[in-house]
């Protein structure tokens, strides 16, 4: 058994943790759920040795356990799966799940390559990976990277698993089969202990769950005594209702941007084509890895284009870089890959925020940034997005994660776009500040007529902000729902009509 005891944590202006205590069973898995930066990634990095708490003790099995780094947490046999991706892209499978165990697999500076490969296949086949151990992971898709770093977590001989955020950039079915994973993994009697935003899978993989809210402990049960609306209410302090959203007719109006016959030969498509409208919200969805955000990519020439045009306004344009895109054409895009692509995570947050946007923090007369005009117009946007931040000279990287979500969608609403496509704005997003998220890009389109391609693999979000939908699926657009009958359906019946195009 693993026991946290009246554990506290503090940052400069911020007491993620007070005075926490949750028992962990053997062979039990364990949700921690909470709005963003309610402190659930603090108390896994107490666990692991990442962070030393205040005040309090985490004991394992009755011995308390003094860490002094991740390594020693690792010796205790505990591991951590990170949210976003940690391996060396050039390095093979093998070399990721041993590189901090190198030194057991070298004799007199000699590497023994193949006592690596038969050790690193020992966890790959325990996670389900059919490869060679020699491929490079740079090649793997992102669900077969999430299996790399649970095989390398598995490898430190693990008694206790922290995953955090674990499914999401998987697929659906990539989701279940990790599950199956972590199944057996608990029935093997480990502790595992996962953090997720996503309730449906809380409900299926989760014994006990705990919830925190702003860094305090609002109660731990059973699943079975925990319905999702007990949850949230716990987590938001009130009870949460979903509303329906209402019509956008912009579907017949302008056409705002047109994409001709999109042709990607590293993406492997061919001759896609859509419009969106002034003032609409165009839904992309289809699963991870089904041409979404590659079409986008290629679209904007951020990946190479080989073939195909852009119209802006009815007028073929060239866009030949994010950078055109941006201040030529006046066109945003929100990645979904916030922490490679989306933020400068050494930068503050007032620097972040106005990224894009530097011309309107300029001094009078010359172009240098004024710093206090920077954070003037960083406020407004901090203030519209309720980013929780102990300031806005706060570096970004200090953020929790649904924090640095909001401050990559601040930064094109800063930077005035009018046309905003945004790719899976509220991964890792709590239901709270998702609502907010939702309501923000609502509003772009219904009361500030900006144009929204909305890329998203959450079927409530698609239904609750789109009013015509693409289908992608094997790099392909497959069909296309629209019309107010369609929205005028139950959430439910939408959502069954949505699978259908699946089949
Ligand atoms: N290294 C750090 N320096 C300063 N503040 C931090 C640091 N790590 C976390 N915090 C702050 O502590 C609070 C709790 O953050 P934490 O990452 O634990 O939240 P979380 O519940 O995991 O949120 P999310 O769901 O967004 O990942 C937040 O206010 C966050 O900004």
């Amino acid at each position: 058994m693993l026991e946290v005891s009246g554990v506290s944590k503090s940052f400069p202006g911020v007491k993620a943790l007070q005075d926490i205590s949750v028992p962990f069973k053997d062979g039990e898995i364990h949700a921690l759920l909470g709005e963003n930066g309610a402190g659930k990634s603090t108390l896994m990095k107490i666990i692991c040795g990442i962070y030393k708490a205040d005040t309090g003790k985490v004991v394992l099995d009755g011995k308390e356990l003094k860490l002094h780094g991740y390594g020693d947490a690792v010796k205790q046999h505990i591991s951590m799966v990170h949210q976003e991706i940690q391996l060396i892209p050039e390095g093979s499978i093998a070399e990721n799940i041993i590189n901090d165990k190198i030194s057991q697999f070298t004799k007199f500076g000699f590497v023994n390559w193949k006592a690596i490969n038969q050790f690193a296949l020992k966890y790959m086949k325990e996670v389900g990976l059919d490869f060679p151990p020699e491929k490079k992971v740079r090649f793997l898709s992102a669900a077969h990277k999430q299996l790399i770093q649970i095989a390398k977590a598995l490898s430190a001989d693990a008694r206790v698993l922290l995953l955090d955020e674990p499914t999401s950039s998987l697929t659906r079915h990539e989701a279940n089969t990790l599950f199956e994973l972590v199944r057996k993994l608990k029935d093997k009697g480990m502790i595992i202990i996962f953090v997720s935003h996503k309730l449906e899978e809380v409900q299926v993989i989760a014994d006990r769950v705990t919830v925190f809210r702003d860094g305090r402990l609002v109660g731990t049960d059973s699943i079975g005594n925990m319905e999702n609306s007990k949850i949230i209410k716990m987590m938001i302090g009130r009870d949460f209702v979903y509303r329906y959203r209402g019509r956008l007719d912009a579907y017949n109006g302008e056409v705002a941007l047109e994409a001709r016959n999109i042709t990607s030969r590293i993406h492997g498509f061919k001759d896609m084509s859509f419009k969106v409208h002034k003032g609409e919200i165009l839904g992309f969805y289809g699963l991870v890895g089904s041409g979404r955000t590659e079409l986008v990519r290629t679209m904007l020439n951020i990946d190479k284009r080989d073939g195909g045009e852009v119209l802006l306004w009815g007028k073929p344009v060239k866009i030949d870089s994010f950078k055109t895109a941006l201040h030529k054409y006046k066109i945003g895009y929100v990645t979904e890959n916030r922490k490679e692509e989306g933020l400068f995570l050494e930068h503050t947050v007032a620097m972040n925020v106005c990224v894009n946007s530097w011309n309107k923090s300029y001094y009078r007369h010359i172009p240098f940034i004024n710093l206090k005009k920077e954070k003037e117009n960083a406020d407004v946007f901090a203030k519209r997005l309720e980013i929780k931040t102990p300031s806005l000279n706060t570096l970004a990287g200090k953020l929790s994660g649904g924090n640095q979500q909001k401050i990559s969608i601040a930064k094109w609403l800063a930077a005035d776009c009018d046309i905003l496509i945004i790719d899976e704005p509220t991964v890792g997003v709590d239901i709270g500040a998702k609502e907010y998220i939702h309501e923000l890009i609502w509003n772009l389109a219904a009361k500030e007529g900006k144009t929204v391609i909305l890329i998203s693999s959450d079927m409530n979000e698609m239904i609750s902000l789109a009013r015509r939908i693409l289908i992608f699926r094997d790099r392909q657009i497959t069909g296309e729902l629209s019309g107010e009958e369609f929205f005028a359906k139950s959430g439910e019946e939408i959502s069954t009509e949505i699978g259908k195009s699946f089949v």
